[in-house]
């Protein structure tokens, strides 16, 4: 049984109070912050590694921090994120060629594991022995490297295959999702709804929350 995950991304937050940007997500009913970690190598952007989470680890430990590694080489910084304090860590399918052994590493580090698939990417590059084995499946909704893009409900087809393949894990969508596309997500079968600028760009985050999760949750108990 999934239950509904809403997820800001604290790229959208004024990262110059990282911490108190979190612990304001989670006094808004935010059940998880999403951490975009960008190497300007995967993709053209560069934001913050394992120091950082380590700082906002320290100062909100309640936070469940999941990692949203846009990264060439996702085997390499996961111990590092790990000790840092993140709670799972998702990598790009298309950042590497093995990623039976990426995914051995997260949870050898005692992270949930979660695979990423960008918009070309089909979502039969998920086979059944790889998405048996993590426990996320994140469908990029834009090109990763940037917030504040556009939406691409043509990417929610590949949300519905991974739906019905995988009934009990986490699918979560990733890149311009709001109050007004959650409930088109969640139809298509996507239980963790990230949102940067929606979230962080809310009069009142904590309605805009609510709104998403009512979303989510009015879809999930129709697949019952
Ligand atoms: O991973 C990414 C972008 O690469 C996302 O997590 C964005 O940060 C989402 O931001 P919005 O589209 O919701 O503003
Ligand atoms: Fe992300």
């Amino acid at each position: 049984m999934v239950k509904a995950v809403i997820d800001p991304s604290v790229l959208a937050s004024d990262l110059s109070d990282l911490a108190a940007e979190c612990k304001r997500m989670v006094e808004s009913g935010a059940d998880w912050c999403h951490m975009d970690v960008m190497d300007g190598n995967f993709v053209p952007n560069i934001t913050f590694g394992p120091p950082v989470l380590a700082c906002v680890n320290k100062a909100v430990p309640e936070l469940y921090m999941d990692i949203h590694a846009m990264v060439a080489n996702p085997k390499q910084w996961v111990p590092d994120v790990a000790k840092a304090g993140a709670k799972s860590y998702t990598f790009h399918y298309e950042a590497t060629d093995s990623p039976a052994d990426v995914i051995a590493s997260i949870k050898e580090h005692g992270m949930k594991a979660g695979i990423a698939i960008s918009p070309e990417t089909p979502s039969s590059a998920i086979t059944e022995e790889i998405g048996n084995s993590v426990d996320l499946l994140l469908v990029m909704t834009v090109r990763p490297g940037f917030g504040g893009q556009k939406f691409m409900p043509e990417c929610l087809e590949k949300v519905a295959d991974l739906r019905k393949r995988f009934p009990s894990k986490n699918i979560q969508v990733d890149g311009g999702i709001g109050a007004g596309n959650a409930c088109q997500c969640a139809q298509a079968g996507s239980n963790v709804l990230v949102a940067g600028t929606a979230i962080f760009g809310s009069k009142d985050p904590k309605a805009t929350i609510h709104e998403m999760r009512s979303s989510v949750d009015g879809e999930i108990a129709k697949w019952e």
